[in-house]
């Protein structure tokens, strides 16, 4: 007996391997929710493939080799495919497209034959049958010879045309396509899932089957599915023509949605290059592909190759490498970004996506960790596409190990150790040491020199990569340390680096001009006043309006560094959220020891005396400013008003007290007008402002 040669060892792993992709096919095909990857489900049958074609008497009429997709769950009526919806042959690589190419030319004896080329959607496959010309019954592929009938679900698809167009049509016609969900669909509807706390989606290959196979087909009206026509079925009362390429022309003028990448190809090198060009257009396409499809072109020469069991030997799937894999979670780590943004990241389990070893993917925030409740030594799905940052796109829950935790956002900055904070309504946690944080240190510095900051003239983006990649500068306040011998050195080394070492050095010339004027330009910004320095501290949401606002209410930093929250919300325009920025800011303590060395290093400004407005001649009045003044600008008698306690609003309500109205004053004015507001022209409020001293 054959049985007796195949060691038992095989015999076993064979059997094991079946239970495996059994289990697989039915947790994909049936529940829509697979729990392995596809590349490892494509390990897991090439295994068995091999194992099977080594030994043959391992091969069971019941093998997951021998058949296609899995038995209908029983939910749906059943439906008789007359000609069997197959598989097909995969390839993940250019020599296996060779072979397949090579087994045909040998069959045919004809070289370079011709192919109908087009996108391998991920979707499910459905047949459609019109009778007469008009849509009577859609089925699933199933196993391959029953299907499940979806006809109410599948009329519910807009890309699905109810009656063909045109004339010519079979009396019987069975087209064959794939049911898709494009990718803005499945993410808008996993994201809405996410929000709800519902199930979401694994894939949009699992969207589209699980939203086609409901039995409730109002679900399957809600879920954006689209189609592809790639083939025909049974044909009756009728004829097409004798090629794939002009079926696919035919079904189109019909009013089928065909692929407009669906082309012909001539021999290997034409495959090839249509794989590559397909390829290179992947990630911008709105649906995912997982590769492209080969057709022989010719129906007479499909029909001379004909069938394995599974699938046609005169087609083939050219894969691309998986966009998305299964992976185990190491860690989870936190990043900080340059404006202090707290991202958690998935410390993950090598694994190649898409081409490229992925050991790390974005969880974005701390509410996408909790929605997905991430863990470390969970199994999750990664998903990498074109240049985007890898990403968990979800967890297998049925691999979780026992003994894992949930996961909490850390309470200190990884980098530096200042408090982490969150405000009110934001998805972001930040490092609340703005002027201290090594990750914040170059914003801190671009920010605290710009213009209408410090302005420190000439030093760019460039200097200050230089002077903090090469240790000169780790706060604002070291650049005050800074000498003309510490610039050309920092030069000098960053040319060295660089290995561009300018003419005039090369002649034994330094250039000092730059630095002279950078040493003066820091040393002019010394000289400050109150607002600008604090719109320079890059206190989130402080911008130069609130600064100016803040400075002229408190008079003096220390003032303002020790208001509490009731303190600062008394401040015009200042509403809960920037208050707690505020305090925030100045609660940490690395933040006020830079400030302490900024003060020593002698950067100054005039402190006055606060002009608390509570009890102003304004207060409790909301003005707005429309048209324009002569005699001064917008800001300034927005600056004025606010001094004497208004409020300075950008539009006319009821809660408005008066308006002042410059020349050309438009619809505000009408406005006003209407609410029987109080009009202000510039004389009147030129007299108020003398009257109080403004
Ligand atoms: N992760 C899992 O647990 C799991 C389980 C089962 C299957 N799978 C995945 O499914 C694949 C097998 O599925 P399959 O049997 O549907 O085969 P397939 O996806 O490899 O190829 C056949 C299918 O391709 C589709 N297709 C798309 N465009 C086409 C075109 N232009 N012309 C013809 N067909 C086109 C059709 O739906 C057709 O049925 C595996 O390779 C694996 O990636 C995964
Ligand atoms: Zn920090």
């Amino acid at each position: 007996m054959s049985h007796a040669k195949v060691p038992t060892e095989l015999a076993k792993r064979a059997a094991r391997l079946r239970a495996q992709i059994d289990d697989a096919n039915y947790r994909y095909y049936v529940l829509d929710n697979p729990t392995i990857s596809d590349p490892e489900y494509d390990r897991l049958l090439r295994e068995l493939q091999t194992l099977e074609a080594e030994h043959p008497e391992l091969v069971t009429p019941d093998s997951p080799t021998q058949r296609v997709g899995a038995r209908p769950s029983g939910e749906f009526a059943e439906v008789r495919h007359a000609i069997p919806m197959l598989s097909l042959n995969n390839a993940f690589s250019d020599e296996e497209a060779a072979d397949f190419v090579r087994r045909i030319e040998a069959a045919l004896g004809v070289e370079a034959p011709e192919f109908s080329v087009e996108p391998k959607l991920d979707g499910l496959a459905i047949s459609l049958r019109y009778e007469g010309g008009v849509f009577v019954q859609g089925a699933t592929r199933g196993d391959g010879s029953v299907g499940e009938d979806v006809t109410p679900n599948l009329r519910t698809v807009k890309a699905i045309p109810l009656h063909l167009r045109g004339d010519g049509w079979p009396r019987v016609l069975e087209v064959r396509g794939e049911v898709y969900m494009p990718k803005a669909a499945f993410e808008a509807y996993n994201a809405a899932a996410l929000k709800r706390g519902d199930k979401t989606l694994a894939n949009p290959r699992n969207g589209a089957a699980g939203s086609l196979r409901q039995l409730d087909p109002r679900i399957t009206a809600s879920r954006p599915l689209a189609f592809f026509a790639y083939g025909v079925g049974a044909v009756e009362g009728g004829r097409l023509p004798r090629t794939h390429s002009a079926t696919l022309a035919l079904l189109r003028e019909w009013g089928f949605p065909v692929s407009p990448l669906a082309a012909t190809a001539k021999g290997l090198d034409g495959l090839l290059d249509y794989y590559r060009r397909v390829g290179a257009r992947r990630d911008a396409l709105p649906y995912d592909i997982d590769g492209v499809v080969y057709k022989l072109d010719r129906y007479d020469w499909q029909e001379e190759l004909g069938f394995v069991s599974r699938a046609p030997r005169w087609a083939l799937a050219h894969k691309y490498p998986a966009q998305e894999q299964m992976t185990t979670v190491e860690a989870i780590d936190v990043q900080v970004g340059r404006t202090g943004a707290i991202t958690p990241v998935a410390r993950l389990k090598a694994v190649q996506v898409a081409g490229v070893t992925v050991t790390n993917a974005t969880l974005h925030n701390a509410d996408q960790v909790a929605r997905l409740d991430v863990r470390v030594g969970d199994t999750v799905i990664v998903r990498r596409a074109g240049d985007v940052i890898p990403e968990v796109v979800r967890v297998v829950p049925e691999r979780r190990p026992p003994g894992t935790h949930p996961w909490h956002m850390p309470k200190r900055c990884p980098v530096c150790g200042s408090e982490l904070v969150r405000e009110e309504g934001e998805a972001a946690w930040r490092c609340s040491a703005g002027l201290f944080c090594p990750a914040q240190r170059k914003e801190a510095i671009r920010h605290f020199a710009s213009r209408r900051a410090m302005d420190i003239e000439g030093l760019g983006e460039r200097y200050i990569e230089d002077l903090c990649d090469l240790g000169y500068v780790e706060t604002v306040a070291d650049l005050y340390r800074l000498t003309l011998e510490d610039f050309l050195e920092m030069k000098r080394r960053a040319d060295e680096r660089d290995g561009t070492v300018p003419e005039t050095a090369r002649q034994g010339k330094v250039a000092t001009k730059w630095a002279e004027n950078l040493v003066a330009a820091i040393e002019r910004s010394k000289q400050t006043t109150l607002e600008r320095f604090l719109f320079a501290l890059g206190i989130r949401d402080v911008g130069e309006a609130t600064a100016k606002t803040l400075a002229r209410h408190f008079g003096a930093l220390d003032a303002l560094a020790q208001a509490d929250g009731a303190a600062l919300l008394e401040v015009p325009d200042v509403g809960p959220v920037v208050a707690s920025r505020i305090a925030a800011f100045f609660r940490e303590r690395h933040n006020l020891e830079v400030i302490a060395r900024l003060r020593a290093a002698g950067v100054t400004w005039k402190e006055g005396a606060p002009q608390h407005n509570a009890g102003g001649p304004l207060a409790g009045q909301t003005a707005v400013l429309t048209g324009t003044l002569s005699a001064l600008t917008r800001d300034e008698a927005k600056a004025k008003l606010e001094a004497l306690g208004a409020k300075v609003a950008g539009s006319v309500s009821k809660k408005t007290h008066f308006v002042v109205a410059g020349e050309a004053a438009g619809s505000k004015l009408d406005k006003a007008r209407e609410l029987g507001v109080e009009i202000w022209d510039e004389a009147r409020l030129l007299a108020f402002l003398e009257h109080h001293g403004g």
